[in-house]
C-alpha cells in the first residue's frame, strides 16, 4: 500500500516504494494509475535532444553537478522516445480514454528510463538522447504523450557542422562501424548535396541561399536521394553531413515548441563552460548555482579527443560553400549569432589522422 506522498518524497534517497505499477504488467487499465505520485507527471523537466558529437556528454554531466538537477536516468542516452517500437506501442493501448492512454504512456516512459528510487524531492529531472532531434516520433511523443508536454525545456547543443561531421566519422571509425577514409565516407552525401543544389533551378538562377524557399527544395531533394541510395545499396547513409544540416532537423521543433528550445554552442561551452552554464540556468529559470565550485568536474574531457590533421583542399571548399549558406539561415531561424563561418572562410579545418 503506497504511503502518503510526503513520506515518499522524504525518503527518496533510500529505497522507496512509490506504489507504481510494475513494468511487466500490461499497461492497459486505468486502475494502474491509482496512487501514482504527482511528481511523476512532471518528469522530465529538462531534455537534451541533440546533436550527436556536439559535446552533449560534457553538458549533461556538467548539469548533473547542479544541486537542483536529478540525473537518475539509468543511462545517459536512453533513446526511448525515438524508438519505433515505443511509438508503435503508444498507438496500441486499446479501450482507454485518451487521457488515460497518455498517462499510461508517460508512466511507462518514466519507469523505463529513470531510477525513481534515486530521486530527491523538488528536483529537476534531466534526460539526454541525441536521437530525439532527428526523430519525428520523438517530437510527437514528447508533445502529445507526455503529461508535462507544455513545460519541458529542451536543450540543443550545436557545433560547427564540419567538425561535428568529423567527430561523428571518428566515432564510427573507433567503434568499427566505418572503415573508409573520411573523404570516401562523406563522398556519397557530398554528391547528393551538390546534385540537389544544382537541380534547384531557382537557386541556380538567383544565386542566393538566404531565403528559406530554396532550402525546402534542397532538403526534400536530399531526403529523396538518400532514400534512393538506401534502396539501391541496402544500407542507409551515415549522415555525417546530413546530420550537420541542423536547420533541416530543427524546423519541426521550431514550429512546435519554439519557446522551449534553448541552444548551447559547443565552441562557447568548451571555451568557457562556467559562463555558458550560468547563462543557461538563467534562460531556463533554474536557481543560481556557482559552477566555479565544480570547475574541475565540468572541464573534464569526456572522450579521448579525436586525433586530427589540418586539412585543406577542394573538398573542404565545396563543403564550406554548402554549409556557409545553411549556417546563415540557421542563424536567422534561431536568432543567435553563430561563429562558424569565419572558421569556414579561413579553411580552418582538420581531418582525422587515418
Ligand atoms: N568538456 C567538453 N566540452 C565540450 N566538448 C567536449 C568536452 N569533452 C569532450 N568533448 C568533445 O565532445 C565530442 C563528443 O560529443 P558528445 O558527447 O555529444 O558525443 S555523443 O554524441 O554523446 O557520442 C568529442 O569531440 P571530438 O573529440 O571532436 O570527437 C569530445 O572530444
Amino acid at each position: 500500500q503506497p504511503t502518503g506522498e510526503n513520506e515518499r518524497l522524504e525518503g527518496r534517497r533510500g529505497h522507496v516504494d512509490y506504489g507504481l505499477p510494475p513494468l511487466e504488467h500490461e499497461l492497459n487499465s486505468s486502475a494502474q494509475l491509482q496512487g501514482v505520485p504527482a511528481f511523476v507527471w512532471e518528469i522530465p523537466q529538462l531534455l537534451i535532444i541533440g546533436v550527436m558529437k556536439a559535446g552533449t556528454s560534457a553538458l549533461y554531466y556538467a548539469l548533473c553537478e547542479h544541486p537542483r538537477i536529478n540525473c537518475v536516468a539509468y543511462v545517459k542516452e536512453p533513446f526511448y522516445l525515438s524508438s519505433a517500437e515505443v511509438a508503435a506501442q503508444a498507438r496500441e493501448y486499446h479501450g482507454l480514454v485518451q487521457q488515460e492512454r497518455r498517462r499510461l504512456f508517460h508512466l511507462r516512459y518514466v519507469q523505463t528510463v529513470f531510477n525513481l528510487t534515486a530521486l530527491s524531492a523538488g528536483q529537476v529531472t534531466l534526460e539526454a538522447s541525441t536521437t530525439y532531434l532527428h526523430s519525428a516520433a520523438a517530437l510527437t511523443l514528447i508533445t502529445s504523450r507526455l503529461m508535462n508536454a507544455d513545460r519541458i525545456r529542451m536543450l540543443v547543443v550545436l557545433r560547427e557542422p564540419l567538425s561535428r561531421a568529423l567527430s561523428h566519422y571518428n566515432h564510427e571509425k573507433r567503434h568499427g562501424k566505418q572503415k573508409a577514409t573520411f573523404g570516401d565516407a562523406i563522398a556519397p552525401e557530398l554528391a547528393i548535396l551538390k546534385s540537389c543544389h544544382q537541380q534547384d533551378t531557382w537557386l541556380a538562377q538567383q544565386n542566393r541561399l538566404d531565403e528559406a524557399r530554396p532550402y525546402e527544395a534542397l532538403y526534400d531533394c536530399v531526403q529523396a536521394e538518400s532514400e534512393r541510395y538506401r534502396l539501391a545499396k541496402r544500407r542507409a547513409l551515415p549522415g555525417y553531413l546530413f546530420k550537420s544540416l541542423y536547420l533541416w532537423h530543427l524546423r519541426p521543433w521550431l514550429a512546435a515548441v519554439p519557446d522551449r528550445l534553448h541552444f548551447v554552442l559547443h565552441e562557447h561551452f568548451r571555451r568557457d563552460p562556467i559562463t555558458e552554464l550560468a547563462q543557461l540556468q538563467r534562460n531556463i529559470g533554474l536557481e543560481e548555482f556557482d559552477y566555479e565550485s565544480v570547475r574541475e568536474e565540468i572541464t573534464h574531457e569526456f572522450q579521448e579527443g579525436s586525433r586530427y590533421n589540418r586539412f585543406s583542399g577542394p573538398m573542404i571548399h565545396e563543403l564550406a560553400l554548402l554549409f556557409r549558406a545553411h549556417n546563415d539561415l540557421l542563424e536567422l531561424a534561431i536568432g543567435m549569432p553563430l561563429p562558424w563561418n569565419e572558421a569556414l572562410e579561413r579553411g580552418h579545418f582538420v581531418i582525422p589522422i587515418e
